[in-house]
């Protein structure tokens, strides 16, 4: 029997790879990092600072700090109890502002319990030359308006797998990204508004969001929601950019197995969309190899140096 005819013929749909892309990345920091120690005796330093003992928080605190010293960098990992009051936490903020071995603090999120309501009071005490997540509202602003700004790492790692699927601009192109955080959805936005494209910003309130989604050319979806777009919210032929990590039940593993899994329903979008980004293994290894540039970035600009090439 001849086959029906089909109005949407199955898409051939590339695996973006995350880990080659951010493997270069790290390359390419290791090298500029190399270079830099070299000829001045500087070797980036990385401090990073979690407050309490989220499992899913100390995992990535961990890659990131096994990352930072693969590359030779300076790296600190400082732990503090889930009791820790904002002036202590903001004590060792400024105390890291005046190590002139720290060039990049990170302050892990969320912090535990009542303490992340001082989160705003927390980004602003870092000193904005090493603020390697690009909270600060300097460098939110320097963003905003254009300037040379500290990108923060999982929209630059993001936009870094868009442009190594569609080039540099974006010109004609409709991009929707859903979700809003400070962290990840308004600065992704922003990007993509650089990069030329047209963009929407969808949220929990946005109406008929199915409908939204479906013009987008580019999709990033980054609301925490395990598979909540699904095949039919994605114009055939897009660019789908799963920024979500969602650890979520897997019975076929045992009682208590689990999995992680993105904010798409990635077997459905297979055969719809152009080019998706697995979870794990898109977007999270990017946010790592990014944050490893901005802190080899701020050590080169503490040296005086101008920005080293980083295979972006
Ligand atoms: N790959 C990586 O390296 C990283 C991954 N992540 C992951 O990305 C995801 C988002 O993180 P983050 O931005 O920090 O999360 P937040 O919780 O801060 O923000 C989630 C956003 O999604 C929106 N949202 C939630 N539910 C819905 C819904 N049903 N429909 C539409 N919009 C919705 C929220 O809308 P509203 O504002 O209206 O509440 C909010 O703007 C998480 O899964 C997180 O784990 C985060 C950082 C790095
Ligand atoms: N101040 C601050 N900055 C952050 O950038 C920040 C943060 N707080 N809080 C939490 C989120 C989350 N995040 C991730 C980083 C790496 C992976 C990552 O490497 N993921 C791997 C594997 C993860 C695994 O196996 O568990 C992957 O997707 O392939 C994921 C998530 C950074 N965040």
């Amino acid at each position: 029997m001849a086959s029906a005819p089909s109005s949407s013929a199955e898409i051939p749909t590339q695996r973006i790879d995350g880990r080659a892309v951010a493997e270069a990345v790290v390359a390419a920091v290791g090298a500029a990092s190399a270079r830099l120690t070299a000829e001045t005796g500087i070797r980036p330093g990385l401090a990073v600072v979690l407050v309490g003992e989220d499992p899913a928080s100390q995992v990535y605190v961990g890659a990131k700090g096994k990352r930072a010293t693969a590359l030779g960098f300076h790296s600190v990992q400082h732990t503090l109890p889930a009791s820790t009051s904002e002036i202590e936490l903001i004590a060792l903020v400024e105390a890291l502002n005046r190590d002139p071995e720290i060039h990049g603090i990170l302050v892990q999120f969320p912090l535990p319990g009542r303490l992340d309501e001082a989160r705003a009071r927390v980004i602003e005490a870092i000193a904005p030359e090493k603020d390697v997540d690009g909270l600060h509202p300097l460098n939110v602003g320097r963003l905003a308006a254009g300037g040379e700004a500290m990108v923060p790492c999982t929209p630059a790692g993001a936009m870094l797998l868009i442009r190594r699927v569609l080039g540099p601009d974006l010109s004609g192109r409709e991009a929707v990204v859903v979700g809003r955080s400070n962290l990840v959805g308004k600065p992704i936005a922003q990007l993509l508004l650089q990069a030329q494209a047209t963009v929407t910003i969808a949220h929990s309130r946005t109406a008929d969001l199915p409908a939204v989604t479906r013009r987008a050319d580019i999709l990033v979806a980054a609301t925490g929601r395990p598979e909540m777009v699904r095949g039919d919210w994605i114009k055939p032929g897009a660019v789908v950019i799963d920024v979500g990590i969602n650890r979520v039940a897997a019975p076929e593993k045992g009682p208590d197995g689990t999995r992680l899994c993105g904010d798409v329903a990635t077997a459905e979008a297979t055969g719809r969309a152009a080019a998706i980004t697995p979870v794990p293994g898109g977007v999270g290894p990017m946010t790592i190899a990014m944050l490893m540039a901005n802190t080899v970035k701020a050590a080169y600009r503490a040296a005086g140096w101008p920005a080293p090439p980083l295979g972006e």
